[in-house]
């Protein structure tokens, strides 16, 4: 048994906004190091649990809102550095408004370029694509350079290759996460942990190893085929479950 204290805890809780309880009795536990998928059918509470947690964690978490939060006038780098405002002077972020500071600069362009943003810094957030935005919404999460990444489907939007390859560099970058995504396969292959949530519960707390695709399926009110998503069915072409890209829950 490991001896190191939990990053959040949750002990029996009802969680939900002001007396509108969305998760009744939560008993959650999320240790350091831990890649947790977070799962449930649209209104199961995903993004309620993520905000508990994030109060929980505080400055210890990173965050990438589902609706990425950008401001589409200002440029991708901007809206990067952004992820640092709180670090910096009101003056200093005036000045690198007007006149980006090389030394952020230097850090963002790196961060694009590991995103495959580079050649987009300069460029209104606006003009980007879905899936370019929620690279910026993910390279300022990652700016902050906290120790655990919480996410609200932040790979909803790019193709299953670039999926992949984000949620490898989240996991590289931080040493535990929480996720919320609809792609199951992805949480089988790249999370230690699944959180499944149904019917204001919490009703599955397992290692991804012990489950399946048809456990996860059944998340789904109308679980069936018709359930899998696109990107599901994309990413089974992609990678086999019995060829998968890593060893589970490993990148
Ligand atoms: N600020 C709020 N005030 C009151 N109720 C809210 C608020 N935000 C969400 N809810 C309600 O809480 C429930 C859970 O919403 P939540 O956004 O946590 O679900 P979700 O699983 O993240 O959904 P989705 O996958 O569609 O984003 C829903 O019934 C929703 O209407």
């Amino acid at each position: 048994m490991s001896h190191v204290p939990p990053l959040a805890v949750f002990d029996g809780e009802n969680l939900g906004h002001g007396d509108h309880v969305v998760l009744s009795e939560v008993h959650l536990t999320f240790h350091p190091g831990e890649r947790i998928a977070l799962l449930g059918a649209s209104g199961a509470g995903k993004s309620t649990l993520l905000s508990a947690l994030r109060q929980r964690l505080g400055k210890q978490a990173a965050w990438c809102p589902q609706h990425h939060g950008l401001v589409p006038e200002l440029a991708t780098y901007h809206n990067i550095y952004m992820g640092r405002l709180e670090q910096h002077s009101g003056l200093a972020n005036l000045w690198n408004l007007l006149r980006p500071l090389a030394a952020p600069w230097q850090d963002v362009a790196t961060l694009c370029q590991l995103l495959g943003l580079e050649g987009l810094m300069k460029r209104p957030v606006g003009q980007l694509s879905g899936g370019q935005r929620q690279r910026v919404a993910i390279g300022r999460a990652l700016y902050q350079q906290r120790s655990v990444f919480l996410g609200d489907e932040p790979v909803a939007s790019v193709d299953p290759h670039q999926a992949v390859e984000l949620l490898q560099v989240i996991h590289e970058r931080h040493q535990g996460c929480v996720i919320a995504l609809h792609q199951h396969r992805l949480a089988l292959t790249h999370f230690d942990r699944v959180w499944g949530l149904d019917k204001g519960r919490v009703v599955l707390d397992a290692p991804s190893s012990e489950l399946s695709l048809d456990t996860l399926d059944a998340l789904y009110p109308s679980a069936g085929v018709a359930t899998k998503t696109a990107m599901d069915i994309e990413q089974a072409a992609l990678w086999p479950q019995d060829s998968l890209p890593c060893p589970r829950g490993q990148v």
